[in-house]
């Protein structure tokens, strides 16, 4: 992998090229360390924690900002505390870089929530 996960732009996908296999994936996955790989590595999830419901909500209306963005879409589902996303390329049923790039740049949104929820008000 020439650049980092971070830098890249997810890639229009409209099939035709074969998922990830898990050990694809498992390579990419250390990028992306706090990832878990799911259902013989078709799908990558992540739970994240946060202080209350607003934070949580905060976190996936940036996951929404950042899908658009990238063209590239997860599925959340989202509580009082808590964001679980999971990222697999539909149109392939499986993985893809595109969903380790997104799981990279999740995870950096999921940091700046928390920081400016911790953020003095004022
Ligand atoms: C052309 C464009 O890349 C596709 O329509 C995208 C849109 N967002 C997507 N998101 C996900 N998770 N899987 C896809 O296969 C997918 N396809």
């Amino acid at each position: 992998m020439a650049s980092t996960l971070a830098e890249k732009t997810c890639t229009p996908c409209r099939g035709g090229v074969p998922p990830f296999t898990p050990e694809e994936a498992e390579a990419y996955r250390t990028q992306a360390p706090d990832w878990s790989l799911m259902d013989d590595a078709t799908r990558i999830e992540r739970r994240y924690r946060f202080k209350d419901f607003g934070e949580a909500f905060a976190f996936v209306m940036r996951a929404g900002e950042l899908a658009k963005a990238q063209g590239h879409h997860p599925d959340i589902s989202f509580g009082w505390g808590y964001a679980s996303v999971s990222l697999r390329t539909k149109k392939i049923k499986g993985l893809h870089e595109n969903d380790f790039i997104m799981a990279v740049k999740l995870d950096r949104i999921s940091e700046g929530v928390v920081e400016a929820a911790a953020r003095p008000k004022g």
